[in-house]
Protein backbone atom coordinates (compact mmCIF):
# COMPACT_ATOMS: atom_id res chain seq x y z
CA UNK A 1 0.00 0.00 0.00
CA UNK A 2 1.39 3.76 -0.70
CA UNK A 3 1.61 5.67 2.07
CA UNK A 4 -0.14 8.20 0.94
CA UNK A 5 -3.29 6.09 0.10
CA UNK A 6 -5.85 6.67 2.26
CA UNK A 7 -5.40 3.62 4.76
CA UNK A 8 -7.93 0.83 6.80
CA UNK A 9 -7.34 1.04 10.14
CA UNK A 10 -9.14 -0.43 13.29
CA UNK A 11 -10.84 2.08 15.71
CA UNK A 12 -11.25 0.31 19.02
CA UNK A 13 -13.86 0.66 21.73
CA UNK A 14 -11.74 -0.29 25.03
CA UNK A 15 -12.48 -1.19 28.28
CA UNK A 16 -10.00 0.03 31.55
CA UNK A 17 -6.75 -1.73 32.49
CA UNK A 18 -4.17 -1.55 34.65
CA UNK A 19 -0.87 -1.38 32.96
CA UNK A 20 -1.29 0.21 29.72
CA UNK A 21 -2.34 3.74 28.78
CA UNK A 22 -5.96 3.19 28.82
CA UNK A 23 -9.32 3.27 30.52
CA UNK A 24 -12.13 5.37 31.51
CA UNK A 25 -10.82 6.86 34.73
CA UNK A 26 -7.33 8.05 32.85
CA UNK A 27 -7.29 11.11 31.21
CA UNK A 28 -7.65 11.56 27.66
CA UNK A 29 -4.08 12.23 26.93
CA UNK A 30 -2.69 9.63 28.88
CA UNK A 31 -3.91 6.87 26.17
CA UNK A 32 -3.05 8.73 23.39
CA UNK A 33 0.41 8.77 21.47
CA UNK A 34 1.49 9.66 18.04
CA UNK A 35 -0.27 7.41 16.14
CA UNK A 36 -3.56 6.95 18.69
CA UNK A 37 -5.89 9.66 19.24
CA UNK A 38 -8.87 8.95 22.04
CA UNK A 39 -12.05 10.23 22.80
CA UNK A 40 -15.02 9.50 24.64
CA UNK A 41 -18.47 9.38 23.85
CA UNK A 42 -21.78 8.80 25.74
CA UNK A 43 -24.51 6.78 24.30
CA UNK A 44 -27.38 6.62 25.88
CA UNK A 45 -28.68 2.62 25.72
CA UNK A 46 -32.57 1.63 26.61
CA UNK A 47 -31.82 4.36 29.23
CA UNK A 48 -28.69 3.97 30.58
CA UNK A 49 -25.90 5.46 29.77
CA UNK A 50 -22.64 3.57 28.28
CA UNK A 51 -19.42 5.34 27.69
CA UNK A 52 -17.38 4.62 25.02
CA UNK A 53 -13.46 5.37 24.88
CA UNK A 54 -12.96 5.18 21.62
CA UNK A 55 -9.54 4.95 20.04
CA UNK A 56 -8.68 5.96 16.26
CA UNK A 57 -5.21 4.16 15.23
CA UNK A 58 -3.64 5.32 12.06
CA UNK A 59 -3.77 2.54 9.43
CA UNK A 60 -0.53 2.37 7.93
CA UNK A 61 1.83 -0.65 7.99
CA UNK A 62 4.51 0.95 9.69
CA UNK A 63 2.06 1.60 12.97
CA UNK A 64 0.72 -2.32 13.19
CA UNK A 65 3.25 -3.77 15.43
CA UNK A 66 1.89 -0.79 17.33
CA UNK A 67 -1.65 -0.67 16.92
CA UNK A 68 -2.08 -4.62 17.78
CA UNK A 69 -0.98 -4.12 21.39
CA UNK A 70 -3.82 -1.60 21.92
CA UNK A 71 -6.85 -3.54 20.61
CA UNK A 72 -5.87 -6.40 21.91
CA UNK A 73 -8.42 -5.99 24.95
CA UNK A 74 -10.70 -3.75 22.73
CA UNK A 75 -14.36 -4.89 23.65
CA UNK A 76 -15.61 -3.79 19.43
CA UNK A 77 -13.27 -2.76 16.84
CA UNK A 78 -14.45 -0.64 13.86
CA UNK A 79 -12.66 -1.26 10.37
CA UNK A 80 -12.72 1.58 8.13
CA UNK A 81 -11.71 1.72 4.61
CA UNK A 82 -12.52 4.72 2.29
CA UNK A 83 -15.25 3.74 -0.49
CA UNK A 84 -12.75 5.89 -2.81
CA UNK A 85 -9.48 4.06 -2.04
CA UNK A 86 -9.39 0.49 -3.45
CA UNK A 87 -5.73 -0.38 -1.11
CA UNK A 88 -7.86 0.53 1.87
CA UNK A 89 -10.18 -2.13 1.02
CA UNK A 90 -7.47 -4.41 0.00
CA UNK A 91 -6.08 -3.60 3.16
CA UNK A 92 -9.17 -4.73 5.56
CA UNK A 93 -8.61 -8.81 4.54
CA UNK A 94 -4.89 -8.03 6.36
CA UNK A 95 -6.56 -6.34 9.33
CA UNK A 96 -8.77 -9.09 10.14
CA UNK A 97 -6.13 -11.54 9.65
CA UNK A 98 -4.57 -9.68 12.28
CA UNK A 99 -7.47 -9.04 14.40
CA UNK A 100 -7.93 -13.07 14.63
CA UNK A 101 -4.49 -13.30 15.92
CA UNK A 102 -4.56 -10.73 18.14
CA UNK A 103 -7.98 -9.34 19.58
CA UNK A 104 -10.35 -10.79 22.18
CA UNK A 105 -11.91 -14.11 20.62
CA UNK A 106 -15.38 -12.51 21.63
CA UNK A 107 -14.78 -8.70 20.21
CA UNK A 108 -17.08 -7.50 18.33
CA UNK A 109 -16.18 -6.02 14.75
CA UNK A 110 -18.11 -3.58 12.51
CA UNK A 111 -16.83 -3.17 8.72
CA UNK A 112 -17.72 0.22 7.64
CA UNK A 113 -17.51 1.88 4.20
CA UNK A 114 -16.38 5.23 4.62
CA UNK A 115 -16.95 8.51 2.24
CA UNK A 116 -20.74 7.58 1.44
CA UNK A 117 -21.10 11.29 0.82
CA UNK A 118 -18.52 11.29 -2.45
CA UNK A 119 -20.11 8.67 -4.35
CA UNK A 120 -19.03 10.18 -7.85
CA UNK A 121 -15.35 9.21 -6.49
CA UNK A 122 -16.54 5.36 -6.07
CA UNK A 123 -14.60 2.93 -6.55
CA UNK A 124 -15.70 0.15 -3.82
CA UNK A 125 -19.00 -0.88 -4.82
CA UNK A 126 -21.24 -1.56 -1.57
CA UNK A 127 -22.18 -4.81 -2.55
CA UNK A 128 -18.53 -5.52 -2.46
CA UNK A 129 -18.27 -4.32 1.44
CA UNK A 130 -21.31 -6.40 1.80
CA UNK A 131 -20.34 -9.48 0.33
CA UNK A 132 -16.95 -9.03 2.62
CA UNK A 133 -18.60 -8.22 5.58
CA UNK A 134 -20.87 -11.56 5.06
CA UNK A 135 -17.43 -13.83 4.18
CA UNK A 136 -16.22 -12.72 7.68
CA UNK A 137 -19.62 -12.84 9.84
CA UNK A 138 -19.51 -9.18 10.73
CA UNK A 139 -22.08 -6.53 10.38
CA UNK A 140 -21.48 -3.81 7.50
CA UNK A 141 -22.61 -0.60 6.66
CA UNK A 142 -21.12 2.96 4.65
CA UNK A 143 -20.93 5.63 6.54
CA UNK A 144 -19.62 9.58 5.79
CA UNK A 145 -17.83 11.77 8.50
CA UNK A 146 -19.20 14.37 6.69
CA UNK A 147 -22.73 14.31 6.38
CA UNK A 148 -22.97 12.11 10.01
CA UNK A 149 -24.99 9.22 7.79
CA UNK A 150 -24.81 5.83 9.95
CA UNK A 151 -22.36 7.47 12.54
CA UNK A 152 -24.65 7.73 15.33
CA UNK A 153 -25.92 4.25 14.24
CA UNK A 154 -22.57 2.54 14.53
CA UNK A 155 -21.46 3.58 18.23
CA UNK A 156 -25.40 2.98 19.12
CA UNK A 157 -24.94 -0.40 17.99
CA UNK A 158 -21.52 -0.82 19.58
CA UNK A 159 -23.18 0.11 22.73
CA UNK A 160 -26.01 -1.79 22.56
CA UNK A 161 -24.15 -4.91 22.26
CA UNK A 162 -21.95 -4.54 24.69
CA UNK A 163 -24.29 -3.13 27.27
CA UNK A 164 -26.60 -6.51 26.81
CA UNK A 165 -23.54 -8.78 27.51
CA UNK A 166 -23.13 -6.80 30.79
CA UNK A 167 -26.45 -6.83 31.79
CA UNK A 168 -27.76 -10.15 30.09
CA UNK A 169 -29.62 -12.55 32.74
CA UNK A 170 -28.74 -16.20 31.23
CA UNK A 171 -32.04 -16.51 30.14
CA UNK A 172 -32.51 -13.53 27.93
CA UNK A 173 -32.00 -13.80 24.40
CA UNK A 174 -28.75 -12.22 22.70
CA UNK A 175 -28.87 -9.16 20.97
CA UNK A 176 -28.92 -9.44 17.13
CA UNK A 177 -26.54 -6.63 16.02
CA UNK A 178 -26.88 -7.55 12.92
CA UNK A 179 -30.57 -7.79 12.76
CA UNK A 180 -30.32 -4.22 14.25
CA UNK A 181 -28.27 -2.65 11.85
CA UNK A 182 -29.66 -3.83 8.61
CA UNK A 183 -33.24 -2.65 10.56
CA UNK A 184 -31.78 1.13 10.88
CA UNK A 185 -29.05 1.31 8.22
CA UNK A 186 -29.64 4.32 5.61
CA UNK A 187 -28.32 3.10 2.17
CA UNK A 188 -25.22 5.06 0.57
CA UNK A 189 -26.80 5.61 -2.64
CA UNK A 190 -29.99 7.08 -1.56
CA UNK A 191 -27.99 9.91 0.90
CA UNK A 192 -24.90 10.25 -1.49
CA UNK A 193 -26.26 14.41 -2.31
CA UNK A 194 -26.94 15.25 1.53
N1 LIG B 1 -15.86 13.62 1.96
C1 LIG B 1 -15.45 13.00 3.06
N2 LIG B 1 -14.20 13.20 3.53
C2 LIG B 1 -13.82 12.53 4.65
C3 LIG B 1 -14.68 11.65 5.33
N3 LIG B 1 -14.00 11.14 6.38
C4 LIG B 1 -12.78 11.67 6.36
N4 LIG B 1 -12.67 12.52 5.31
C5 LIG B 1 -11.49 13.29 4.91
O1 LIG B 1 -10.48 12.36 4.56
C6 LIG B 1 -9.20 12.83 4.99
C7 LIG B 1 -8.54 11.79 5.88
O2 LIG B 1 -9.28 11.67 7.06
P1 LIG B 1 -8.68 10.98 8.34
O3 LIG B 1 -9.74 10.97 9.38
O4 LIG B 1 -7.38 11.60 8.67
O5 LIG B 1 -8.43 9.52 7.78
P2 LIG B 1 -7.76 8.30 8.51
O6 LIG B 1 -8.19 7.07 7.79
O7 LIG B 1 -8.03 8.37 9.98
O8 LIG B 1 -6.23 8.48 8.26
P3 LIG B 1 -5.08 7.56 8.91
O9 LIG B 1 -5.35 7.56 10.37
O10 LIG B 1 -3.82 8.26 8.55
O11 LIG B 1 -5.21 6.21 8.35
C8 LIG B 1 -9.46 14.16 5.69
O12 LIG B 1 -9.24 15.19 4.75
C9 LIG B 1 -10.93 14.10 6.06
O13 LIG B 1 -11.53 15.37 6.08
C10 LIG B 1 -16.01 11.46 4.83
O14 LIG B 1 -16.84 10.70 5.33
N5 LIG B 1 -16.31 12.17 3.68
Amino acid sequence: MSRREPSAAPNGVCPAEEGRPQGPNRSQSTCCSHDITCKNKMVTVDGVRVKLQIWDTAGQERFRSVTHAYYRDAQALLLLYDITSKSSFDNIRAWLTEIHEYAQKDVVIMLLGNKADVNNERVIKAEDGETLAREYGVPFMETSAKTGMNVELAFLAIAKELKHRAVRQPDEPKFQIHEYIESQKKRGSCCAFI
